[in-house]
């Protein structure tokens, strides 16, 4: 499979953290960042996205430079895990917005809007308000967001890791079947090794400064030699 993200040289400062990557994201496959907490994970998805400023280097999509593109014109959604849901708005507005800011949606967007809450398991909630849904409705709600914004890019920064053990597994479940249905090319932070296991066919460790290469899953958390052994093994 081709390179989709590639990230060039980068290095990263904020203040006396520093963070270097040289690595790339194969077209369509989920990634999974792991490593020890304040290694840099979200660092990353936040340079990718352009949110975080880089020292040097450069990011491609599909060969293309964006480096300098405004965070908004990037090909990619962020699911954050302080969901992201406009408090004044119904969840249908919330959703709609992944495709129009303004939302400006005719007809056809509107009951696309329809098949997303009936797929995610809130038909007939749009009206509601996000203060009106429990805790795991608001994530599926922030997930339909992003599916109707349709990017071919979507990093995962532990949106639902305040959610229960079981309902947390079942949202990344979904999450990741229905994003990756339609051939998008998933990264998502997560410290859970079982989560990486069972979604994600490669890992990125971020480390020490570094941001890794991705590794096939099995070697990245193979407990006897893998890059991931002191921060797995620690409680
Ligand atoms: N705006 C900032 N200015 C200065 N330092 C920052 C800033 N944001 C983050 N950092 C530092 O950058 C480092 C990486 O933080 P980051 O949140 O990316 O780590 P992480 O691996 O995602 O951690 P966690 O697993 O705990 O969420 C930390 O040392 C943090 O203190």
């Amino acid at each position: 499979m081709p390179d989709a993200l590639q990230l060039e040289q980068l290095l990263i400062r904020q203040g006396s953290f520093t963070l270097a990557a040289d690595l790339a994201v194969q077209s369509g496959s989920v990634t999974a960042i792991m490593g020890p907490s304040g290694g840099g994970k979200s660092t990353l998805l936040g340079a990718v996205a352009g949110f975080v400023p880089l020292e040097r280097g450069r990011v491609f999509w599909y060969g293309d430079d964006i480096t300098q593109s405004p965070p908004g014109q990037r090909p990619l959604s962020i699911l954050f895990q302080d969901n992201n849901l406009f408090p004044h708005l119904t969840i249908a507005q919330n959703i709609g917005l992944g495709r129009s800011p303004r939302l400006k949606l005719g007809t056809p967007e509107w009951s696309e809007i329809d098949t997303i809450l009936e797929r995610l398991g809130l038909a007939g909630m749009g009206k509601r308000k996000p203060s009106e849904l429990s805790g795991g409705q608001q994530s599926r709600a922030a997930l339909g967001r992003v599916l109707m914004a349709r990017r071919p890019l979507v990093l995962l920064d532990e949106p639902f890791a305040a959610l229960g053990p079981g309902l947390k597994q079942e949202m990344l479940d979904l999450a990741i079947s229905s994003l990756s249905e339609a051939g998008q090319t998933l990264v998502m932070v997560t410290h859970d090794p079982d989560d990486a296991r069972r979604v994600a066919g490669n890992v990125i460790v971020v480390a020490e400064g570094k941001a890794h290469a991705p590794l096939p899953t099995g070697q990245a958390l193979d407990g006897a030699t893998g890059p991931l052994r002191g921060y797995l093994a620690q409680p």
